[in-house]
């Protein structure tokens, strides 16, 4: 996951591949609560591991349920309807797939088992309506107090108190379905008799009081429904593990791929894993409007494979209540569509993790499009001249992903823009690698993807600083001279003479190289910290003189430049290898600073080390790397000199980061 303040996305091109989708955050919380619900063990495979999950499981420990997690499987031993803790404080963050169910469930249990629960979440989740589930409780016989402002979490659950299970509980359905959902969850607890429970209003999002019926079914609850208006729960109902669990793909993550596919798979579909048409997600009939919009796809039981069929995209006028997700998705292919796009009845997307409406309006605006929007509609028209954009997210993990899909407009305009996505670690959500998956599945122009060039003398901190920028930037870092040490530790071993650049360049070709995790392997052999010692530097630098070994890695450290940007350190990575880096740092220390510097890592590592015997090895080392014929050691004629003499790690690093800003279109 991008842990970082902001991510850039460079402009994007095409979309190939595989994508395997992380399990439906729908589904998965469901199962957990019904597993926690009923008796016995029940074990639940390929569930989501997000933030939503993450809050539920904690819940669940807390009041008692035996929870093993394993990668993703989870094993819940449930409580048997039985409450084993009286009391718990639950914060479920801001999933409402979590507070909603629990506080039903909870209310019901300390109704007839005594107890006191109190359920709070983020400040949003404080401002997201609970009230007309609360009410449907209180009018069933549940004591509940508002901790904060009436009608919103936090709450308190409390009991014994009588309930009314002879009169039907009523509850509206018109602003969220999870209300529903939420008694039909908790009912079959006290079905001690037949639960009549009638919907007041239009229900919405029937989808997933469908996923609701079909879950409940799994664990044994056979509720008869009377078309969306009333719903019972049969006398003796009781939950029944059904032993084991698999949890589908989360067909509302699935949107993002389908409309890349839409966008950007021109040769080659894209396949995504997970959902398909037997499907109990209601989203994945995003499929028939992204179809609408002209993406062609194909679907199989749980796969889908989707490529660009009209293009530009065709504008639509579509009733979205059905997808209400999914269809954030839709307002941003929009822009890449010939004519206008409506989307209706999304009320609900003001009451989500943000005012959905508004926050896509202001972030879609910002990019340069004319966006129309009303208490239940938006209106998106296509996008000529796109503007560079910081999209805020609002800590909403849909308006980050679906706002990626804007980084394709260079398919649509001459002057591709790139789109930086703010506090990008939102979608933990739901979908916590969900940009690892897009950068694997997408390809940019090599020109197109950033990079920052960090050249310099021997231990200026060209690796440090190469190593903190990238982490700040989400990018990924070549350390070239741990390619000329490889090639210098493999001649030596092989007992090749440094003086042959032919024999040592032909070593190069047969290197079993990998990079794993900051460690460089030599075939099975981890030959990180034999790289870092001071000889092989020398023997690096000897290797390093001939044009047929530089030859040789060349092709090999162009590889690295890949999305979502590089920080390349090394000699010659801003006058040879990436001479169009829109960064180049020329990095430089006294001497005496930098002996000093290498002095006190060895030291460090338990190394003896000889602080004039080190100056005189590193000022060897600047010697022949200036002086050699080939890519010599050398300022480019636009690098940015940056003495740290005098400057700490963390103040050069600033200073980096302010130099990029500057060139950046934010
Ligand atoms: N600005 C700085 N102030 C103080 N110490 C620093 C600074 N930058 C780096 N160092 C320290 O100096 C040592 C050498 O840094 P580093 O290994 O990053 O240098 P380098 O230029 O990459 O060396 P080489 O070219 O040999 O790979 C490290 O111990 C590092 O922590
Ligand atoms: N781009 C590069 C990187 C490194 N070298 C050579 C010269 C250095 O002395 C040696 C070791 O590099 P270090 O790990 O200290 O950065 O490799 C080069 O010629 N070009």
């Amino acid at each position: 996951m991008f842990k970082i303040p902001f991510l850039d996305l460079p402009p994007l091109r095409g979309a190939a591949g595989t994508v395997r989708l992380p399990g439906s955050k729908s589904i998965s919380n469901r199962v957990l609560l019904l597993a926690a619900l009923s008796e016995g063990r029940t074990v639940v495979r390929d569930l989501l591991a997000s933030d939503d999950t993450a809050v539920m499981l904690e819940a669940l420990r807390a009041l008692g349920c035996g929870v093993v997690q394993e990668g993703d499987t989870v094993s819940i031993v449930g409580l048997g309807g039985n409450l084993l803790a009286k009391q718990a404080k639950l914060f479920l963050g801001n999933a409402g797939t979590a507070m909603r169910p629990l506080t039903a469930a909870l209310a019901v249990l300390a109704a007839t088992q005594g107890g006191s629960f109190e359920v709070s979440g983020v400040p949003r989740m404080h401002e997201r309506p609970i009230g007309d589930l609360v009410d449907a409780l209180r009018g069933l016989g549940c004591a509940i107090d508002d901790l904060g402002n009436p009608g919103y979490p936090p709450l308190r659950l409390h009991g014994p108190s009588p309930l009314a299970l002879d009169t039907p509980v009523r509850v509206r359905g018109d602003v969220s379905s999870q209300f529903l959902t939420a008694l039909l969850l908790a009912l079959p607890l006290v079905a001690t008799r037949d639960i009549r429970i009638e919907v007041i209003g239009e229900l919405i999002s029937k989808p997933y009081i469908e996923i609701t019926l079909a879950l409940l079914a799994r664990f044994g609850i056979a509720v008869r429904r009377e078309g969306w208006e009333a719903f019972v729960i049969p006398a003796g109902s009781k939950y029944r593990s059904p032993g084991e669990v698999f949890v589908e793909g989360d067909a509302s993550s699935a949107s993002y791929f389908v409309a890349l596919g839409a966008i950007a798979a021109t040769d080659t579909p894209l396949r995504i894993e997970g959902v398909g048409r037997e499907s109990l997600q209601g989203d994945v009939r995003f499929i028939e409007a992204a179809a609408a919009m002209g993406a062609e796809v194909q679907a199989g039981p749980n796969w889908l494979e989707v490529r660009r069929g009209a293009w530009p995209l065709k504008g639509i006028t579509l009733d979205c209540n059905h997808i209400p997700d999914a269809a954030m998705t839709l307002a941003v292919m929009a822009l890449y569509a010939h004519g206008p796009t409506t989307l209706t009845n999304i009320a609900s997307w003001r009451v989500k993790e943000t005012d959905r409406i508004a926050a896509m309006a202001t972030e879609l605006r910002k990019l340069g499009a004319t966006v129309d929007e009303g208490p239940d509609w938006i209106r998106v028209q296509p996008l000529a001249h796109w503007q560079a954009a910081a999209i805020h997210t609002y800590d909403d993990h849909r308006v980050a992903m679906c706002f990626s899909l804007a980084a394709f407009n260079g398919l649509v305009t001459p002057a591709a823009v790139p789109v930086r996505i703010l506090e990008p670690h939102c979608v933990a959500k739901t979908f916590p690698d969900y940009f690892e998956t897009l950068f694997a599945t997408v390809t940019a122009d090599a020109a197109d993807i950033p990079v920052i060039t960090i050249d310099g003398p021997t231990a200026s901190g060209k690796g440090t600083l190469a190593d903190e920028v990238g982490k700040a930037l989400g990018y990924g870092v070549l350390d070239s001279g741990a390619l000329y040490r490889v090639a210098g530790l493999a001649a030596r071993r092989a007992g090749v003479d440094l003086d042959d650049g032919d024999a040592v360049a032909a070593l190069v070709p047969g290197l079993d190289l990998r990079f794993q995790d900051g460690h460089i392997f030599l075939g099975s052999e981890d030959v990180s910290a034999r790289l870092r010692a001071e000889a092989t530097g020398l023997l690096a630098s000897q290797v390093a003189v001939h044009p047929q070994v530089r030859s040789a890695l060349h092709q090999l450290q162009l590889s690295f430049r890949r999305l979502p940007g590089l920080v390349a350190d090394g000699r010659d990575m801003g006058t040879a290898l990436f001479p169009d880096a829109p960064l180049k740092i020329f990095l430089t220390a006294s001497a005496a600073t930098r002996a000093e510097r290498r002095y006190k890592q060895l030291i460090s590592k338990g190394i003896p080390a000889n602080i004039e015997g080190l100056r005189e090895d590193l000022e060897a080392r600047d010697e022949r790397d200036k002086n050699r014929a080939t890519s010599p050691l050398a300022p480019a004629q636009d690098a940015l000199l940056l003495d740290n003499s005098a400057l700490g790690i963390e103040e050069s690093v600033t200073q980096v980061l302010d130099w990029w800003q500057q060139r950046r279109p934010f």
